[in-house]
């Protein structure tokens, strides 16, 4: 991989479900070191292009380089040791574990077997600046149980940072959070991307608008534009596609509170 080669390199991809195309010839390049939101209505194609970049969904055609080498045909375990990570819409976490435990079981996801066997007892460096960069130091100790939903997602995110990818693939981090979590979320995203690679796919227009500077809009399965938040925002097509569907579904919906509104509306 040359410098100027991206980190990503998405190209014609596409995927068929039982004849319907959910990816439907997609082309998306991300930088090393970018913060990347990917945004679009449902059943634009979001997940489906994570689940394909990490192993879980088979393309039809196309290809996923990452770092110079290709993703497809890879299988999911594969994908991380090559050095992408990704959350789920719902944190999966080991409720039973504490909070530590569920970060050092991650960090030994990438381990060859004689390092785990080095391992010395009790918490390495490692797994303690994952914590302290996660803001879950305090709960290290805590069954992963009693986490709030906020505290979960990030528990998740910590899991990822253990097992140190190069490219973190986040799915609506943010979603259900409270706004003073949705700010220490954004703000942990902005720090993860000074040495790391991150894509979040995310609905919440308010969070996408405060922390991305670069914006993909997926539609029908295609890449509808591409640009920073002002120039997306400003686009004609993109302002049709989400009120179209304001006009399409949200006729027939009761009234949202108004700051659900202001979340999901694009302008
Ligand atoms: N396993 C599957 N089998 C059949 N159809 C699927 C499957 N997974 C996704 N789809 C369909 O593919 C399309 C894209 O779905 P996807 O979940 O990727 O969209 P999305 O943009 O992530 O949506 P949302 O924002 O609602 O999560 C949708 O029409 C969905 O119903």
């Amino acid at each position: 991989m040359t410098a100027a080669e991206p980190l990503l390199k998405i190209s014609g991809l596409s995927v068929v479900f039982d004849g319907f195309r959910a990816i439907d010839g997609i082309d998306l390049s991300v930088a090393e070191g970018e913060l990347r939101f990917l945004i679009g209505p449902n059943g634009a194609g979001k997940t489906t292009l994570i689940d394909v970049v990490t192993g879980l969904t088979k393309p039809a055609s196309g290809s996923v380089s990452f770092a110079g080498r290709e993703l497809v045909g890879k299988r999911e375990h594969q994908v991380v040791r090559l050095g992408v990570g990704r959350t789920f819409q719902t944190a999966v976490v080991f409720e039973e574990l504490t909070v530590e435990e569920n970060v050092d079981l991650a960090a030994s996801f990438r381990m060859s077997l004689p390092a785990l066997f080095r391992r010395r007892q009790g918490r390495s460096d490692a797994v303690a600046a994952v914590l302290e960069r996660a803001g879950l130091m305090a709960l290290a100790e805590q069954p992963a149980g009693i986490l709030s939903h906020g505290q979960r997602q990030w528990l998740e995110i910590a899991m990822l940072l253990a097992q140190e990818p190069r490219l973190l693939l986040l799915d609506e981090p943010v979603a259900g959070m409270s706004r003073e979590e949705r700010e220490r979320t954004g703000e942990l995203l902005v720090e993860i991307a000074r040495d790391r690679t991150v894509v979040v796919v995310e609905h919440d227009m308010e969070f996408v608008r405060t922390y991305a500077s670069a914006v993909t809009v997926l539609h029908e399965g295609r890449v509808l534009t591409e640009g920073d938040m002002a120039s997306v925002q400003a686009d004609p097509q993109v302002q049709e596609v989400y009120l179209g569907r304001s006009r399409d579904t949200r006729a027939a919906e009761p009234a949202a509170p108004a700051e659900e509104k202001e979340k999901e509306g694009v302008a």
